[in-house]
């Protein structure tokens, strides 16, 4: 049970800013996924709690222990930080029971322990004498998990550990993981910068851009008010539409929209495609847009639809049974009310 706290982080490698005054916290038994994109400064964040790394200011705390601080410089190996990597790091040569033992004692290494951490990454205890090449990958990071869990930390870092995996295995090995770490009590930090695993596996979100912190909040306010346009697209696909509010409403080319909060002058709303509904259009329809359908991309359940709007392009996405042609022109209303960010 550890509350992980980042107070004022920084560090930088000459002129690069990697990470900057960083402030964030990981509630106990919480997971919290690290998003952004490629160099945005996740991977120095994670070396940094893990310890392999001095801040050049800035606190990190577990509860109320500081690791490290202006002060304070805690090893790694004291810190009780498991570790999950992206991929490879079994011993090829050990198989499965002396990897997730590696860690521990040989007093703490026995069969009852490590069958009680196959139990916990759900994998059968007919596993332990396999050796590392006759398991799947997702079986592999399950074991690696086991390992990193072995000696009870009070942190777990997870650094991108299903890229390698495909679609079907990522999902499921990472709801394994995300099990295996409720059960065990264990807070996490997921690196990550695939925006639907950080949405769908984590209590929390923060999102990094250039070194910086821009937002921290759970899926859904990540998702519905989002801080800016940037982190609108970056978890998801968003129309931002340039508009005029005036409290409750704000007028655009797509009508005028409720907005979910009171806000006044000029905004951008934040339309997401499930919002835009599409109709066919009638000529003496009322409708404050019409469009034309440019591409549309089936995918079963529902269709992703993008359309061209006066000077610029909307998307939108229909459920699979009301999917227009391209060429349509269809009516479009947005539906429940919009999120708004500063123009
Ligand atoms: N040891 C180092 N020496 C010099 N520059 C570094 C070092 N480590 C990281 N950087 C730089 O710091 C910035 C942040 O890198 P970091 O690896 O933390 O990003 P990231 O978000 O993890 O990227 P990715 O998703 O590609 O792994 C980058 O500009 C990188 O080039």
């Amino acid at each position: 049970m550890t509350t992980l706290h980042l107070r004022g982080v920084s560090k930088s490698f000459g002129t690069v800013e990697a990470v900057k005054e960083l402030t964030l916290t990981v509630p106990h038994q919480s997971l919290t996924a690290v998003l952004g994109p490629s160099g945005c400064g996740k991977t120095t964040l994670l070396r940094l709690i893990a310890g392999f790394l001095r801040p050049d200011a800035g606190e990190i705390a577990f509860d109320d222990r500081v690791v490290a601080g202006p002060s304070t410089w805690v090893a790694p190996q004291q810190r009780r930080v498991g570790y999950l990597p992206q991929e490879g790091a079994l011993f090829p040569h050990l198989d499965v029971a002396a990897n997730i033992g590696f860690g521990l004692s040989r007093a703490e290494r026995t069969p009852a322990r490590i069958a009680e951490l196959l139990d916990l990454v759900e994998l059968p205890h007919a596993m332990a004498s396999r050796q590392p090449h006759e398991l799947s990958g997702g079986q592999q990071q399950r074991v690696s998990l086991a390992r990193a869990m072995a000696p009870r930390p009070h942190l777990v870092l997870l650094d991108e550990p299903f890229s390698a995996l495909d679609t079907g295995l990522r999902e499921t090995t990472g709801r394994a993981v995300v099990r295996a770490l409720r059960a065990a009590g264990a807070t996490g930090l997921l690196i990550t910068h695939d925006q639907n695993e950080a949405m769908s596996l984590s209590d929390q979100v923060a999102t990094m851009r250039a070194g910086r912190l821009v937002q921290a909040a759970t899926p859904f306010e990540t998702y519905a008010f989002p801080a800016d346009a940037e982190v609108a697209r970056f978890v998801g696909g968003a129309n931002v539409v340039a508009g005029t509010a005036d409290g409750g409403t704000v007028t655009c080319p797509l009508g005028a929209l409720a907005t979910e909060s009171p806000v006044t002058g000029e905004v951008r709303a934040v339309v997401r495609p499930e919002q835009v509904e599409l109709t066919p259009a009638q000529p003496d329809s009322d409708v404050a847009a019409v469009a034309t359908v440019l591409e549309v991309s089936y995918y079963g359940h529902d269709a992703a639809v993008r359309l061209s709007h006066g000077e610029g392009e909307l998307l939108a996405r229909v459920n699979g049974t009301e999917v227009p042609r391209v060429g349509d022109r269809v009516a479009v209303r947005v539906r429940g009310p919009v999120h708004t960010i500063p123009a």
